[in-house]
């Protein structure tokens, strides 16, 4: 589904991501691992096209065999529009506080795909019950929400729009470790649901352990180990994996 080949960004001349290339298969979970400032952003950023005016970008991000990085920009936006959709790390931030989450999400849905309201109010009715917000959460606006609650509006967004790739930045990590685990087992109900295509960076090893099918380490712009969630967290190879791995035991 997603080919990444040889990709290297700089910025301001300095090397983010160094000759990176890795497959995430279609209806999997792979999940990209690392301490804080190995480049797992940047790498989201590039598949997004949301890197700093002054990136430069080498490389191939093949999607279903068409490498993004050479459409014109206005074909790479509907592209993802169409296909792809992304939960940050702080949904807080992803909602405008002056709306209420009806108009807001309906804006992030039904609008892109032409649907009325009516339409919208229907559907998201059910899966909001499905989600367990409360009832009356289309009529709040987000400071009436809590931080876990605002991320399961996001998945909310995810189950209407069923994409083919869903992209997570640090979903969980403005979340305590209980609706970690709520946000975590939603997910995976969805990923199940929808046979999704899942790219989620963490730097939380119990969050990556309890969701990959297939995991990739990041050190310093580059892939130092990749393998399933028992080779990762068993049989670490790398210095860098043990010495997590390590930490996280
Ligand atoms: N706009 C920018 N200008 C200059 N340097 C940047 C910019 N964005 C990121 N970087 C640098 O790129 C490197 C990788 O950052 P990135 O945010 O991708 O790492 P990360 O692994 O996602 O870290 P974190 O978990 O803290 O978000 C860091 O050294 C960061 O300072």
């Amino acid at each position: 589904m997603f080919k990444i080949e040889h990709v290297t960004v700089r910025i301001n001349e300095k090397f983010i991501l160094n000759d990176l290339s890795f497959t995430v298969p279609k209806g999997q979970i792979t999940v990209m691992i690392g301490e804080s400032g190995s480049g797992k952003s940047t790498m989201l950023s590039a598949i997004l096209g949301m890197l700093p005016a002054q990136a430069t970008v080498e490389g191939s991000i093949f999607f279903n065999g068409r490498n993004i990085v050479e459409l014109a920009k206005q074909d790479q936006s509907v592209l993802r529009q169409r296909h792809f959709f992304t939960i940050f790390q702080d949904a807080a931030n992803s909602f405008s506080p002056t709306q209420k989450m009806k108009q807001q999400l309906y804006g992030l849905t039904a609008l892109r795909m032409g649907q009325t309201k009516a339409v919208f109010l229907a559907k998201m009715k059910h899966i909001v019950q499905d989600l367990h917000l409360p009832a009356d959460v289309l009529e709040r606006y987000p400071f009436e929400l809590s931080g876990g609650m605002l991320q399961r509006c996001m998945l909310a967004c995810a189950l209407y729009l069923a994409p083919a790739v869903l992209l997570a930045d640090e979903p969980t990590s403005s979340l305590d470790m209980l609706h970690q685990q709520e946000f975590i087992q939603q997910l995976k109900r969805l990923h199940t649901r929808l046979e999704t295509t899942v790219l989620l960076i963490t730097h939380d090893l119990d969050v990556a352990a309890s969701i990959a099918d297939f995991i990739l380490v990041m050190k310093n712009g580059e892939i130092v180990e990749r393998g399933q969630v028992t080779e990762i967290f068993e049989q670490p190879k790398h210095p860098y994996t043990r010495q997590l791995v390590a930490h996280h035991f």
